[in-house]
């Protein structure tokens, strides 16, 4: 064989060696890629997005890269960053990435000091040699944007690897919507959820009469004041629960709350309990102790059964209102805090006053804000509402899904004596829930008295269910019942429901509730 063929011969069989490797590399690539793909289709956000930028910084041989996600209005967030947190050349990255997702293709940069950026020339002085920036489009929609760069020659950014990064970014971009569209379901549902967890629900006050929203407003004017409050009403009538809506939906309510009942201490402790004490100042006091004026500073100090305070206490208390200053029990320096107070008694402060058994000053110090919270039978149109309350707070407690209220089961509801108000009336829904064998609230007078001849509400006669409104129904009315009481201000509607107005907008979206 001549030498010409040969040669000819030989550097044929190096082309399809390299063709053969180039296939190879494209073999190995895809299904690298393939590989990735699959691990990328996890639903946590955080996870895919991590897991992302580390292989692209991998494919490429670069050393560290960041990525961005388009927000709602537009802009670019950064979401991840490797070895790139804080640096100084990151608004050049910015401009790099912007740019890919505006023209909607994958930018690389080989050969940075040769290239248009080199204009650039802090890109230069910062020692950047390759440079790529890839859009994350998914169903047409640009979705974010992934940017690396290396100080080191680019090498391998060449035509397959560019290939491969766009089918690689696709992906990605696939993962990432599928991803964000599981987090957003994940939050709508924690969403709907949310107004049934207790924390939400604990200071919802309930109510549609006009006594009670004469209170609402009250309650409102003094949320971010300061200001000393004092609850008065009847036992069980919603004194602690106003305290805790003036707490926790006023401007104090990420500081302590705490409650002190002034009557159920004999003295020295109480002393102990709210002003707290010096080691050894009384026999049992082994250590320093910290009061609840001190434990709630910035925050709310509730003292109920307030008339019940000994002579001596309520002049502790009056210097505290008047100088904001206190001592510990057998300290002798004054000690600042800021707190605010609600006092609450189910005594006539006044009447004490004249009886001489509560001091004139104390009481005036005090009432400069006095809320009066009626007794149940004076607003008996407030029951089923409460009713409704309690029997979704307890299905939930008790696994129950009691949802239908006979309607005389209602009336005796609403006319029955309530002496110890609605703190009597949700434990009497307790046990009427606990013994109702079906879905019905069902009513047995001897489950309350034995004495009682059985009267069944729970006959053989088929009711007639639509008598009755359904628990969702009543929530419903509720809602536009009050946006209407408030002309629709939402964020008043929210409050005096008792929830975030984010809630607030998902149960109207529920309901179907547009303008009232
Ligand atoms: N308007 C209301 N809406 C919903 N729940 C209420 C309402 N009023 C009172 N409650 C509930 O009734 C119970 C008794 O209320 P609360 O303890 O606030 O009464 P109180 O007047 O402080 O009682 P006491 O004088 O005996 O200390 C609590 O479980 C409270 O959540």
């Amino acid at each position: 064989m001549s030498d010409s063929k040969t040669r000819f011969l030989n550097s044929l069989g190096q082309a399809r060696q390299k063709s053969m490797e180039a296939i190879g590399r494209k073999n190995l690539a895809w299904e690298k890629l393939l590989e990735i793909s699959r691990q990328i289709s996890s639903l946590d956000l955080d996870a895919v997005l991590k897991l992302i930028l580390d292989h692209m910084i991998d494919m490429t041989g670069t050393c560290r890269g960041l990525l961005m996600l388009v927000e709602k209005n537009g802009s670019l967030a950064m979401k991840r960053a490797v070895n790139m947190e804080e640096s100084p050349e990151f608004h050049i990255s910015r401009g790099l990435a912007q740019q890919a997702v505006k023209e909607r293709r994958l930018i690389v940069v080989e050969d940075v000091p040769t290239s248009q950026v080199a204009n650039n020339h802090s890109v230069v002085n910062l020692g950047l040699k390759a440079i790529l920036a890839v859009p994350l489009i998914s169903r047409e929609k640009v979705i974010g944007v992934m940017y690396v760069d290396s100080d080191e020659l680019a090498h391998g950014l060449n035509e397959v690897d560019c290939a491969f990064v766009e089918a690689f970014a696709a992906q990605a971009a696939v993962a990432v919507e599928n991803a964000q569209l599981h987090l957003k379901l994940k939050q709508d549902y924690l969403f709907l959820k949310e107004p049934l967890d207790e924390a939400d629900r604990f200071d919802m006050i309930v109510y549609q009469s006009r006594g009670m929203q004469r209170i609402r407003h009250a309650i409102e004017k003094v949320l971010d004041n300061p200001i000393t409050v004092l609850v008065q009403g009847e036992s069980g009538t919603g004194k602690e629960l106003v305290a805790h809506a003036i707490h926790y939906q006023g401007s104090r309510k990420n500081k302590r709350f705490v409650a002190q009942n002034t009557g159920a201490l004999p003295d020295t402790l109480l002393e102990s309990e709210l002003f707290g004490h010096r080691k050894g100042s009384f026999s049992g006091a082994t250590t320093d102790k910290i009061g609840l004026f001190e434990i709630a500073n910035g925050g709310t100090v509730f003292l109920d059964e307030l008339g019940e305070a000994s002579p001596a206490m309520q002049v502790r208390l009056l210097r505290l209102l008047e100088t904001g200053t206190f001592r510990r029990v057998g300290d002798t320096t004054d000690r600042a805090t800021d707190v605010r107070i609600i006092a609450a008694t189910h005594r006539d402060l006044k009447a004490e006053v004249a009886k001489g058994s509560f001091r004139e000053d104390l009481f005036y110090r005090l009432s400069v804000f006095p809320i009066h919270l009626p007794p149940l039978r004076e607003r008996r149109e407030d029951i089923p509402l409460l009713v409704n309350h309690f029997i979704e707070e307890f299905n939930r407690k008790l696994h129950k899904s009691i949802h239908l209220i006979p309607k005389q089961v209602m009336d005796m509801l609403i006319n029955r004596e309530w002496k110890g108000n609605i703190r009597e009336l949700k434990n009497f829904l307790y046990r009427m829930m606990v013994l109702s064998p079906d879905d019905r609230l069902n009513y047995d007078p001897t489950w309350f008295d034995p004495e009682q001849e059985p009267v069944a509400t729970n006959t053989d006669e088929t009711p007639d269910e639509k008598a009755f409104k359904t628990l969702q129904e009543v929530e419903s009315d509720y809602i536009r019942y009050v946006l209407k009481a408030v002309s629709g201000n939402q964020s008043q509607a929210a409050r005096i429901l008792g929830m975030k107005r984010t809630t607030l907008l998902a149960r109207m979206k529920k309901y179907a509730i547009k303008d009232v």
